[in-house]
C-alpha cells in the first residue's frame, strides 16, 4: 500500500555542482523527492548539506559558478495535470512561475527588501510584474489588504514605510506578504525565522501555519531546527552531505528513525518540542564536498560503519509506507514505494 499523494512537485535524480577555484563542489548528488499538494514538506540537516541549493534548484535559481548537471523538476500546476519540467523552461518562462505560482521566503528579510522603496510599492511591484494589477497605484490599495492578511500592525501606515522603518518581524511579515501577493500554490520558506528573535520566530511560524490553512498553500520548509520540524511538518527529508538519507512522515520519523544520522539528530534534541536554536553537534565534521567520502557519505562519522559503506553508495530502501532510507545496515530489501 502506498501513501496517497497528489504531487505538486516531483524532483528526480537532481545533481548540482559548483565550479570553484578549489575544485568542483558536488553539492547535490542524486536527490529525489515529491511534495504532495497541501502538505508542509521539510528539508532538515546540518549547515552545508544542500537544503538551500535544493530549494533554489526547483525554479532554476542556481547561478554561476553553480550548475544543475542533471535531473528533472516536474511541476503539476493542478491535480492530475500534465507536468512541466521546470528545468527545461527558459529563464523568461521560469520568471513567470517564480514569484507567482511558486514563491520564496528567505532567511534575512532585510536582504529580500529593497531599501529604496516603500513596502507598499514592493508588494505592488510583485503583483504588477505578474500582471495581477493594471497599475502600481491599484497595487498599493491591494498591498494594504495583503499587509492586513499577514497581521502587520497598522497596515495603512506601514504600507508607506521604507524597510528601515520596520522591525525585523514586521519586515519578515512584509516579505511573506510579497511572497503571497500573487496567490502562490507552493511557498518555499528557507529558514524563514533564523534571523529573528525567539519570540518573533514563534509569531512568524504561527502566521505561516495560519496562512497555509487559509490560503490552501503547499509549503516547502527548510530548517535545521528539529523543534520547528515537529511543530510544522507533515513529512520530512533528512539531508546529509548533498543526499537525502531518510524520508518519512513526521510521526514515523520521530518514533521510528532508522538512519544512524537521523538518530543522532534526534538524540541531539532530547525533546523535539523544546525550541532549539541549533542542532547539538554530532561527533565528527561535515565532509568537504569537493572530495566527498566514497560510498555512504556519512560513513566517516557513523558508529555502525561496515566495509561496504566505504565502497558503495547505499540504495534507497523502503522500510514502511512512505518511509525510505539510504543505509547499508538494513540490507538491500527490494521493495517498491511504501510496500
Ligand atoms: N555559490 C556557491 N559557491 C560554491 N559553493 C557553494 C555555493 N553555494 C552553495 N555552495 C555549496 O553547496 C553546498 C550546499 O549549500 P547549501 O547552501 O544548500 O547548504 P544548506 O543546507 O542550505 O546550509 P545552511 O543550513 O547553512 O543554510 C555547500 O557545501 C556549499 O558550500
Ligand atoms: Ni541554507
Amino acid at each position: 500500500m502506498s501513501i496517497k499523494c497528489d504531487p505538486i512537485i516531483e524532483v528526480r535524480d537532481l545533481y548540482v555542482n559548483f565550479y570553484t577555484y578549489a575544485g568542483i563542489v558536488k553539492a547535490i548528488d542524486s536527490v529525489s523527492f515529491k511534495i504532495c499538494r497541501g502538505e508542509t514538506y521539510c528539508l532538515v540537516g546540518e549547515t552545508g548539506c544542500g537544503k538551500s541549493v535544493t530549494a533554489k534548484s526547483l525554479t532554476g535559481l542556481i547561478r554561476s559558478p553553480g550548475k544543475i548537471e542533471k535531473g528533472e523538476v516536474l511541476y503539476y500546476p493542478e491535480p492530475g495535470a500534465k507536468p512541466i519540467n521546470l528545468l527545461q523552461l527558459s529563464e523568461n518562462d521560469l520568471r513567470k512561475i517564480r514569484g507567482s505560482e511558486i514563491s520564496y521566503i528567505f532567511q534575512d528579510p532585510s536582504a529580500s527588501l529593497d531599501p529604496l522603496y516603500t513596502i507598499g510599492y514592493q508588494v505592488s511591484e510583485t503583483m504588477y510584474e505578474h500582471d495581477r494589477i493594471r497599475s502600481i497605484k491599484e497595487g498599493i490599495r491591494k498591498a494594504v489588504e495583503i499587509l492586513r492578511k499577514v497581521l502587520m500592525p497598522d497596515a495603512e501606515t506601514r504600507v508607506k514605510n521604507y524597510p528601515h522603518e520596520l522591525s525585523g518581524g514586521m519586515k519578515q511579515r512584509a516579505v511573506i506578504g510579497i511572497s503571497l501577493s500573487n496567490n502562490p500554490k507552493l511557498v518555499i520558506a528557507d529558514e524563514p525565522t533564523t534571523a529573528l528573535d525567539a519570540t518573533v520566530q514563534d509569531q512568524i511560524m504561527d502566521l505561516l501555519k495560519k496562512l497555509k490553512e487559509r490560503e490552501n498553500l503547499t509549503v516547502l520548509l527548510i530548517t535545521h531546527n528539529m523543534g520547528l520540524v515537529a511543530d510544522m511538518c507533515d513529512r520530512v527529508a533528512v539531508m546529509y552531505a548533498g543526499r537525502i538519507v531518510e524520508e518519512a512522515d513526521i510521526y514515523e520519523l520521530f518514533k521510528n528513525p532508522y538512519h544512524p544520522y537521523t538518530k543522532a539528530l534526534l538524540r541531539a534534541v532530547p525533546n523535539p518540542l523544546t525550541k532549539m536554536e541549533k542542532l547539538e553537534s554530532i561527533p565528527g565534521t561535515v565532509p568537504n564536498l569537493i572530495n566527498p567520502p566514497p560510498g555512504c557519505r556519512f560513513h566517516p562519522r557513523c558508529p555502525f560503519k561496515m566495509d561496504i559503506c566505504e565502497r558503495e553508495r547505499p540504495p534507497d530502501i523502503w522500510v514502511g509506507p512512505g518511509h525510505r532510507i539510504a543505509c547499508w545496515l538494513y540490507g538491500e530489501k527490494k521493495s517498491s514505494e511504501g510496500a
